[in-house]
């Protein structure tokens, strides 16, 4: 029987080395950090502040480019591309951050709407079902000082999937929301990509939110790559997810 054949990755970043400053100053915010992370996973990046895990989103976003080395989205190196191909491709990744980053003047139906309006596009109906997705029709006319910090992500969430992307990266999602919500969140992330089959790069410090969710993650320390390890999901991790689901809709 032949060996199968692997998805191409999602991403790879080869040798890549991100270096700030110079002489005695510089930086590797990212030193020689080899990765492929695969299709339609939920990636965990891990590390602490300074680790680089703001250095790595952006150079998959292509909003910064390495030293040396490549980074490639889609099998395309991000550096080789002309602006204008640049901002095509930045079109097929969608970002969500720690601090929503809604336009506060905007409902929320506007705030999904935005992505699209950027491209000179119209499509209330895929709007709207972005935001039942995320469970916000009922709030659609809401501006985001008032919704809560969930509900924000919510709409953040529906806003960078509005255009369909392949490549969802979140930075911090969750370090500014309670545990509960937290939680809610992160089912949100998985949902997403059983139904859109998106890959998802999560760039956290939080461990739990990587057992939680992530198939795999890498570990990064002062911009070295520490390892990159699987995250097991045991049926028992499944089991009392579910049951801590059930309880928290029980107590609500
Ligand atoms: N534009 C820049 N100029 C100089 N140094 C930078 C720049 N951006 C990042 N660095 C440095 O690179 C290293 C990695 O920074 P980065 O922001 O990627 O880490 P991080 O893991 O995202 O940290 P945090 O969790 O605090 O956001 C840090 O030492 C930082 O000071």
């Amino acid at each position: 029987m032949s060996a199968p054949i692997a998805a191409p990755a999602a991403v790879v970043f080869d040798r890549v080395t991100r270096r700030f400053g110079s002489g005695e100053g510089a930086v590797d915010a990212l030193a020689d950090v080899s990765l492929d992370i695969p299709r339609g996973s939920i990636f965990g990046v891990l590390g602490e502040s300074g680790a680089g895990k703001s250095t790595l989103l952006r150079l998959m976003n292509g909003l910064d480019h390495p030293t040396s080395g490549r980074v490639l989205v889609g099998g395309t190196d991000l550096a080789s591309l002309a602006p204008r191909e640049l901002r095509a491709m930045r079109h097929r990744i969608g970002v969500v951050f720690q601090h929503f980053n809604l336009v506060g003047n905007l409902t929320a139906r506007a705030n999904v709407a935005l992505p699209l309006r950027l491209q000179h596009r119209r499509d209330p109906e895929r709007v709207a079902a972005m935001l039942e997705f995320v469970g916000l029709s009922a709030l659609a006319d809401r501006y985001p000082a008032q919704l809560s910090g969930g509900q924000q992500q919510r709409v953040a969430i529906a806003r960078a999937l509005v255009t369909g992307p392949e490549l969802l990266l979140c930075d911090e999602p969750t370090s500014a929301l309670d545990t509960h919500t937290t939680a809610e969140i992160l089912d949100l992330l998985q949902t997403t990509r059983t139904e859109f089959g998106t890959t998802i790069a999560l760039v956290t410090h939080e461990l739990d939110a990587v057992q939680a969710v992530c198939d795999a993650a890498a570990v990064f320390e002062r911009g070295v790559l520490l390892d990159t390890v699987a995250v097991p999901r045991t049926t028992r991790q499944r089991e009392q997810r579910y049951l801590d689901h059930v309880r928290s809709r029980l107590a609500s």
